[in-house]
Order: C-alpha cells, then structure tokens, then sequence
C-alpha cells in the first residue's frame, strides 16, 4: 500500500492506494499535530510500503512526521517546490518559499490539462495560474471562508456554511447575524476568485481551465461563473505526477482525475470583465 499525506495548517488528510490495482483502498482526515498514532489517526504502518508527503504545517511537524514513518516504512518521499518540475517553471523570485500544496496544485493541473488556474479552497484560499508550455505565473493568498469568518469575532464562527446550499441563496443579504457574515465572506471568497481569473486571462491573453480543490471546494464552486472542475484529489496528483510508484502512475495517470473542464471563450471572459468595470 502507499499512503499518501496531505498535511495542511488545520486538517491533515491521507489517503491509501493499492500499489497493484491503483485503487484507493480508504482516506481520512484528522487534525495536524506533531505527533501520529500510527492505526488511529494514520494507517496502520505494517501495510505501507511507500509514503508520499505534501505538507505546509509548521517545520516541527513535518520533522516528527518523517522520523516516525522512516523508522516504520522503507520509502519516504517529501515533496519540494522547486525551480522546475515536470515541465513547469515555478514562477516565485524565490521558488522554495511557494507553498507546496500549491506546487503539487500546479502540476498536477499541468499535467492534465496543459495550462491551468488551480483554486485550493482550504485555511487560505489559493489561486496559481499555469500558462500553456508550462510557465507558473504565480498567485493569490486570501483567507479561506472559516478564517474570514473567524476574524469578524462575532460568535458566529461555529456556523459553517452549509456546502449544500445554494448558490442564489449565499449571495442575498442576510437578516440575521450568521446569516450576513456566511452570505458576506461567500460573496468575498467567489468574487475575488471570479474576478482574478478574468483580469489574468485577460491579461495573459488566454482562457484557462479551472480546477477547484481543498475542503471548501464544493460551496465555492456554486458561484463560480466559469466552466471548472472540482477535484478533490488534486494534490494527491501532483505527489503521484512527482513520485510515481504504479504502473498507471508511470504512464502519467492520476488517480480521480476529472475531466478537462472546456474553458469560455477568451472574447466572453473580456466581455463580462468590461461589464463589471461599468458597473
Ligand atoms: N471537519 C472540519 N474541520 C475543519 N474544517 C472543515 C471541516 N470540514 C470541512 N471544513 C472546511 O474545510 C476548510 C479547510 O480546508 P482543507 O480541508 O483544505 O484543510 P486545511 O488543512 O484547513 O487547508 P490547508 O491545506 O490550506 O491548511 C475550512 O475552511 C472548513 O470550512
Ligand atoms: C498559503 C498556504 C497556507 C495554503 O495552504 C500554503 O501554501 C503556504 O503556507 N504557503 C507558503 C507561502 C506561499 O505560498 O507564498
Ligand atoms: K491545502
């Protein structure tokens, strides 16, 4: 078995694959902490043979982590942001400091369609842009929907947003105080996103596919404009692009990849640009 980890600031989400049939056998999630119960909190060790890492949690974690799966598994890869990978060029002046969840985005958007806007709707909301012949712009950092919310202090902070809900519903003004922060902060999350991938394709010249990813994807899609997927497993695709250990891995398949989402027409991108800078 392979486990995957994806280790973020809050949630630390881990996924394992069969390394014959390419299958994912069970995922999880559970807070980022230093130290692992091995079969509570991660997989059982005995049966991994292979791990692969993404983390972004503080240096500290990471460190604890890989000690503890080197003493019990044979492979341990931990992925880097690097100048170049894959055939994207990191667009960062320093390309160590980009964030690897977003590198991992990036490639593993790459990799499937070409050039791509890679959304990662987690503890922040990232946006990077890859062009088509592999150069990584570089991005947007906002705060994600349960940071913006948290920020306001105004005991509402245990009231998610249901991912369910409607999109026409989110953008009303709210009556009631959960009500106008949820709409507000859903209102600022999907319009600098709307807003940031029109005024860079319009820039660069070129529409995109977008792709969503991270635990808030599902809600901000809704008021996405723009043709795009939601793939879950997207960082995951970017570990197996960078260390490949199946067959189908090796061949350039990740596992749960969507579907390249069509992107609008350039001239309709600029068309509701010029739109909303009239209004
Ligand atoms: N059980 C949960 N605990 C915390 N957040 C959750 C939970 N379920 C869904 N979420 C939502 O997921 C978002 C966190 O996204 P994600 O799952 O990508 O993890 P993360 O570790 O916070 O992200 P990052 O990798 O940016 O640190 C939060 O904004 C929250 O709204
Ligand atoms: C922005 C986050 C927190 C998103 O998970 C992560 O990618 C990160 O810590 N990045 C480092 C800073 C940067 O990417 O510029
Ligand atoms: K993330």
């Amino acid at each position: 078995m392979i486990l995957d980890l994806d280790i973020g600031n809050t949630l630390s989400k881990w996924r394992l694959k069969d390394a014959d049939s390419s299958e994912i056998r069970s995922r999880g999630a559970v807070w980022t902490r230093e130290e692992w119960r091995p079969g509570a909190d991660i997989p059982d060790l005995d049966v991994v043979e292979a791990v692969r890492i993404s983390s972004v949690a503080r240096k500290a974690v990471l460190e604890e982590t890989v000690a503890l799966l080197h003493r019990r598994v044979g492979t341990v890869h931990v992925a880097r942001s690097t100048a170049e990978a894959l055939g994207v060029t990191n667009g960062y002046e320093e390309p160590g400091k980009l964030g690897v969840d977003r590198w991992m985005g990036a490639l593993a958007g790459y990799q499937l369609a070409g050039g791509c806007c890679a959304v990662d709707c987690g503890s922040a909301i990232t946006v990077d842009f890859v062009l088509p012949g592999g150069r990584h712009l570089g991005g947007y950092i906002l705060p994600g929907l349960r940071l913006m919310k948290e920020s306001l202090k105004l005991g509402t902070r245990n009231v998610a947003i249901d991912p369910d809900s409607e999109a026409e519903e989110l953008l009303e003004p709210g009556r009631r105080t959960v009500e106008a922060v949820n709409h507000g902060i859903y209102m600022a999350a999907v319009s600098a996103v709307n807003r940031i991938y029109s005024e860079v394709c319009d820039q660069q010249g070129v529409a995109l596919p977008m792709m969503l990813t991270g635990g808030d994807a599902r809600v901000v899609s809704r008021g996405i404009q723009v043709p795009h997927t939601v793939w879950p497993d997207m960082v995951y695709g970017g570990l197996e692009a960078c260390f490949p250990l199946t067959a189908a891995e090796r061949s350039g398949r990740m596992s749960g990849a969507p579907r390249v989402p069509a992107p609008v027409a350039l001239e309709k991108i600029r068309a509701a640009l010029a739109f909303s800078m009239l209004l």
